[in-house]
């Protein structure tokens, strides 16, 4: 409910646009109600009246009642549909720039096609949330009030009957049938985020199924989700037309019914009876305006699950906002990182990934980090990206808490290469640019010279995903990227893990000598060509298990020593 309250302030943000489609809206209702009343009270006076003038007066009321209530629809739709057409755009925006400040860890948390259905589905689903929620009620409510205290002229009866319609129909009937409806509208929405997802996943695993002859399969699966979703889709038409049916039919009866009524009232001379089609006619029409009223429980449901759904994505994933942007100090020259007694687990795992982890790396030092595969290696540099934050024990840069650090300034001034890097569908030179677009042509075909790539064009073209670029193309790419960063502290994630020893080489020199005096990190599984480095962390199960440089770990013959011996023994076999 509380998520509803967001929504509706940020329709309220367009106050003039809600308030004038209401009005509309009212004039709109009341002037066909009267429209209505007119027509039959025109047609009984016809049957009696034989003066031309009196009825070119009424005909003439009749027509200008047309036009205004045609003209105060139009307004009212346009109002109303301006409305919430800036509605969804202000919550577009509104989503996104949350979902853009928050740590990237929403993206393990959520399925790619998850959060595109709520980005994009749940977002479109509340543009009902104003023209059907809010709009519908307000409206029957002023409509029918003004009805009954009109007719409240003629017969007190007729307007008892009209409030008792007035609660079945705009209340009883869709509260009785909200329940169902709250059913079927979970499945349908649980159902298209299904989907969503298997069509991202389709997409994106296309060339393993068709590697793995599993298409088929997969593509059944799709089929099946699509199915449910159509049939879910159906039955929630159905249960509406349902609702909107039983709606009707109560309101045809009460008509039935004030018809009666009045029949009997001009019987006992309590009625002129040149009022009586006017009664009916009212009745019939005003009714018009609670079968909206039958869909209300559909787009309630709908709208509050869809804005539940957006905002669980923002606000149990917000990232930890700095606690004084005052005290904040970045580095202008490397930095010092020191963590304190850190321990991290993932969401939901039983076993933690690191344990106690106490390390200080001095500004400008160069430190290796090694260890056997799932030790925690990459798991350490996303803390010290802030991906994922420790659970205890603290980090510091520079002798400053990293949480106190605004996560953007923090990525700003870090080059990160990660295992995994992403290439977007251009060329190498919008690839190139992403970090820092001051370079000139000359600059930036320089370092693709420098990393080893002189072959390639700035204009040359790249697939989506690098999909048309070797494993060490796109390292070297990532290196490119990183160095033209131009920042004083490197965090690199086996960012030569696909290349060979020689091209490995010269990407190391490089490396030492574009960061000479910056801090650097690098996750390595390979133990060889680390005697330069200033310090080696070695890791295993989450712990580290040794500290010190090339030297001293090999003379200490201890755990990187065996690994040492382990790796050339295989090179050597
Ligand atoms: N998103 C995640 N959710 C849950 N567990 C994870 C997640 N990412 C990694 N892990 C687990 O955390 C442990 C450490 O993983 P990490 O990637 O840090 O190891 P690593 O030493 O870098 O391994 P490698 O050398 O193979 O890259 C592993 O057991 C892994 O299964």
């Amino acid at each position: 409910m509380t998520d509803l309250i967001h929504i509706t302030k940020l329709m309220m943000k367009k106050k003039k646009d809600v308030l004038l489609s209401i009005l509309f809206g009212y004039i709109a209702g009341i002037t066909a109600v009267g429209l209505f009343a007119a027509n039959g009270f025109l047609i009984s006076r016809a049957a009696i009246e034989t003066s031309l003038s009196v009825l070119m007066t009424m005909i003439a009321i009749v027509k200008i009642g047309s036009f205004l209530r045609a003209g105060s629809r139009y307004a009212e739709r346009y109002y109303s549909h301006r409305a919430t057409f800036t509605m969804l755009s202000d919550l577009r925006v509104h989503f996104y720039e949350k979902v853009e400040g928050l740590s990237a860890s929403v993206f393990q948390k959520y399925r790619g096609g998850d959060l595109l259905s709520r980005i994009v589905g749940d977002v479109e689903s509340l543009q009902n949330f104003f023209l059907r929620v809010l709009y519908p009620p307000i409206i029957m409510i002023l409509v029918f009030l003004s009805t009954i205290l009109f007719l409240s002229f003629y017969s007190v009866a007729v307007v008892i009957l009209l409030a008792i319609g007035l609660v079945i129909t705009g209340f009883i009937i869709p509260a009785y049938f909200a329940n169902k409806q709250k059913r079927i509208s979970n499945e349908i929405r649980e159902d298209r985020a299904h989907l969503s997802t298997e069509i991202a996943e389709w997409f994106q695993g296309f060339r393993e199924l068709k590697i793995h002859q599993k298409l088929e399969n997969k593509e059944q699966l799709l089929l099946d989700a699509s199915d449910s979703y159509i049939r879910d889709q159906q039955q929630e038409g159905i249960q509406s037309i349902y609702n909107q049916s039983i709606n009707t039919i109560v309101s045809l009866l009460i008509s039935w019914m004030v018809l009666a009524v009045g029949a009997y009232l001009v019987a006992t001379g309590s009625l002129d009876g040149v009022f009586l089609a006017m009664l009916v006619m009212v009745s019939l029409t005003v009714f018009e305006h609670s079968t909206p009223m039958a869909a209300f429980p559909v787009h309630y449901e709908d709208s509050k699950k869809a804005t539940e759904r957006l905002y669980s994505v923002v606000e149990t994933n917000q990232k930890t906002e700095p606690q004084s942007k005052e005290i904040l100090h970045y580095w202008q020259t490397a930095p010092s990182v020191h963590l304190d007694n850190v321990s991290f687990t993932f969401p939901d795992e039983q076993r933690s990934t690191l344990n106690n982890i106490t390390l200080t790396l001095p500004a400008g030092s160069k430190t290796a980090i090694v260890g056997p595969s799932g030790s925690g290696k990459s798991t350490l540099l996303q803390l010290l990206l802030r991906i994922v934050e420790a659970n205890e024990g603290e980090i510091y840069l520079n002798s400053e808490r990293i949480m106190e650090m605004d996560q953007e300034e923090l990525w700003k001034r870090i080059n990160v290469i990660l295992q995994e890097n992403h290439f977007f569908y251009g060329t190498i030179k919008e690839n190139l640019l992403l970090t820092n677009n001051q370079f000139s042509d000359e600059q930036l075909q320089q370092v693709l010279d420098d990393v080893d790539l002189p072959h390639f064009n700035l204009e040359d073209q790249v697939l989506e995903k690098g999909q048309n670029l070797s494993g060490g193309e796109k390292q070297r790419l990532a290196m490119a990227r990183a160095v033209l960063k131009e920042s004083s502290f490197w965090l690199l994630d086996e960012p030569t893990s696909s290349l060979d020893s020689w091209t490995e080489q010269r990407l190391y020199q490089l490396l030492f000598k574009q960061a000479k005096e910056d801090t650097v990190v690098i996750v390595s599984h390979r133990l060889a060509g680390l005697e330069r480095m200033d310090q080696i962390v070695v890791m295993d199960q989450g712990r580290i298990v040794e500290v010190g440089t090339f030297n001293e770990l090999i003379e200490a013959k201890g755990y990187f020593y065996q690994l040492k011996q382990i790796e050339k023994s295989v090179v050597l076999s």
